[in-house]
């Protein structure tokens, strides 16, 4: 996941005061976080394409040119044309309030086409919406290291000691690649695939059962026809929470918990210190979710001598230590117990495999490739690769099934091939067989989780920073330059979709029986960079394989239990958008489906 995201459904007080901060401050910090929250108007002062600086690399870009000028005209159409259209909305978000960075760069590709650069709180950022044009930024090749930088040193990211850690803001090429072939191997593995799929399944039953709870304080007595009305961003922002911080560290987090005590007179049988705690830990990752969207976009000097910045950014800074130490104590209490369990079988969570891989308990023997990767992880490692889990981990999965189910309440034949496509394979009665080879049977699910991504991406930008010196779309460009992609500019292109506005998942899915069990499942699009869900190259999602199991084995165990409806068919899908798009709001009538 790219920087600068923002998480949804933080809590409430956290949330406004950082939008208090963002939006009410000294108008100097308003302008340099206009990717926040922008005006239309000034769009023409923000945004300038001028090829003197292509060729010339300056990084610094040392001014802002006031007039606008198109560098790419594409497919023969004049982007002036657009121009009325620049307030441009997908029918499925309407509301432009609600959907900031999401319109914005909408309203860019609808206006300038391919390329055009935007200075942001100072920085320049070209932005490309045309798939030629990032192919070289996503390339797959290792000896392509020209793009393997996320961001520019980001002296804010080292204040929170994120950088040149882990994963997601690590420019460091060699300790990423140390970290990243942790990670990736620590989630691959079959049997924590295995592990991601029960747990799936326990937390759902957790679930239905806090919804069967809810249900039965209502008047209803037949069990079998009741309904309910649920906000599904609440429940399965909390959801992904708990299954990726058990599925991460091996210990448990009771959100779910939680936000039924929040809604019920009986409260659910756990300690209420257990449950408090959770709580805390879960609003530490999120609150240092938002500190990296302050810390990366408002500079040094506003951050600790603004008055109105200083004493968030000091609380900010006290929730970094208090869930460093919480992670610490996690990991130490881990090392003691597998030091303790000798011969015992070890666990399959990541924090396990991160604490033995490269040593002689590693639980799943993978042959390190260099010499250099020999040693094993020290805690502060580990550390930051559990937080990079959280961090990318749990928000994009849970805004994407909310826009999921959003879009199958509004596309009715869609969603009775999704259910008969679950019925089909998962029978009644037989739910508790569910394990990741045979969700992967499930190819029209898949197709249409890939379609909402498309129409409802999660993610609104991927990054890269030129190391050296470059070429792209047809300019050269010095070291140093800040390149985004623009996922919904390309996503809907006229040029590579036909009626890219038009939630249509057979564009993923082409085997057009559907009883034959041989299912083709490559997808044919117009050019390969037409569509990215996860990024690509060497810095593509290492949870993107976890992200779709745990959506597929969602859609099996809510739809397949569950029929659900919109409250409200006529509302607008509430969005805040910023790094992501995130749903703060789904309000869904369940009934039970299979008894
Ligand atoms: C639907 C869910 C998800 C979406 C849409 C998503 C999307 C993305 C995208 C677009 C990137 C940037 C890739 C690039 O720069 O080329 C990324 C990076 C990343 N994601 Fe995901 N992701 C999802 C789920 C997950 C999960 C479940 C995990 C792990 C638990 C995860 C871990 C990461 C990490 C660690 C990075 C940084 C990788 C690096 O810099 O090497 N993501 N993700």
């Amino acid at each position: 996941m790219p920087p600068g995201h923002t998480s949804g459904n933080g809590p409430p007080a956290m949330r406004d005061d950082l939008e208090k901060i963002v939006y009410e401050m000294n108008p100097s910090i308003r302008q340099s976080m206009r990717f926040s929250k922008f005006d239309f108007k000034d769009m023409d002062h923000l945004i300038t394409v001028n090829d003197s600086y292509a060729g010339k690399g300056d990084a610094g870009g040392s001014e802002i040119v006031n007039n606008t000028r198109y560098i790419q005209n594409e497919g023969g159409k004049n982007p002036k044309s657009d121009h009325s259209n620049s307030s441009y909305m997908n029918p499925d978000i309407k509301n432009p309030k609600n959907s900031d960075l999401r319109e914005f760069n909408l309203s860019l590709k609808k206006k300038y086409g391919g390329i055009c650069e935007v200075y942001l709180g100072g920085h320049r950022r070209i932005i490309l919406s045309r798939p030629e044009y990032v192919e070289k930024l996503l390339s797959t090749s290792i000896k392509q290291t020209t793009f393997s930088a996320r961001t520019h040193h980001v002296q804010g990211l080292e204040e929170l000691k994120v950088l040149d850690k882990g994963l997601l803001f690590n420019n460091n090429l060699k300790s990423w690649r140390f970290n990243r072939q942790f990670f990736t191997q620590a989630i691959l593995t079959p049997s924590f695939k295995n592990d991601a799929v029960l747990w799936a399944y326990k937390l759902f039953e957790e679930l239905d059962g806090y919804w069967k709870s809810l249900m039965s304080n209502t008047s209803n007595d037949n069990e079998h026809e009741w309904s309910l009305e649920v906000d599904f961003s609440q429940w399965f922002h909390r959801f992904s929470y708990d299954i990726v911080v058990v599925l991460t560290t091996g210990e448990r987090s009771y959100s779910m918990a939680s936000y039924y005590n929040s809604l019920s007179t009986t409260k659910v049988q756990l300690p209420n210190a257990l449950i408090e705690n959770s709580d805390k830990f879960v609003n530490e990752v999120r609150n240092h979710i938002l500190g990296l969207t302050i810390f990366m976009s408002i500079s040094s000097f506003m951050r600790h001598y603004s008055p109105f910045i200083r004493n968030k950014v000091i609380s900010l800074l006290k929730n970094r230590d208090c869930l460093f130490e919480r992670l610490d104590c996690i990991i130490k209490r881990r090392r003691k117990e597998i030091e303790e369990a000798e011969n015992t079988e070890l666990r399959n969570d990541m924090l396990t495999y991160l604490i033995t891989a490269n040593t002689d308990r590693n639980i799943n023997r993978i042959k390190p490739i260099e010499d250099e990767k020999m040693r094993p992880m020290t805690d502060d490692e580990i550390r930051i690769n559990l937080l990079d889990a959280f961090v990318n981990g749990t928000d994009t999965t849970a805004n994407l099934f909310c826009f999921l189910t959003y879009h199958l309440c509004h596309n009715p034949q869609v969603k009775q091939r999704v259910l008969a496509e679950i019925d089909k394979y998962f029978p009644s009665k037989t739910i508790h067989e569910i394990t990741y080879q045979n969700l992967s049977k499930l190819k029209f699910c898949e197709a249409v989780i890939m379609e909402t991504n498309r129409l409802t991406p999660t993610v609104n930008n991927i990054t890269r920073y030129s190391t050296d010196t470059c070429e792209i779309a047809g300019y050269k460009w010095g070291k140093g330059q800040y390149f985004a992609i623009n996922i919904i500019g390309l996503h809907l292109n006229e040029d590579y979709w036909d009626d890219p506005e038009v939630f249509n998942p057979n564009r993923f899915y082409h085997n057009s029986n559907d009883n034959n069990e041989d299912v083709d499942d490559t997808v044919m699009l117009n050019h390969k960079f037409s569509f990215s869900i996860f990024g690509g190259g060497l810095r593509i999602c290492p949870g993107r394989k976890l992200a779709i199991i745990e959506l597929l084995a969602l859609m099996t165990l809510v739809y397949g239990k569950y029929d659900f409806e919109l409250c409200n068919m006529n509302e607008e899908l509430k969005v805040k958008s910023a790094g992501i798009t995130s749903c703060q709001e789904l309000k869904v009538i369940i009934k039970p489906r299979r008894i």
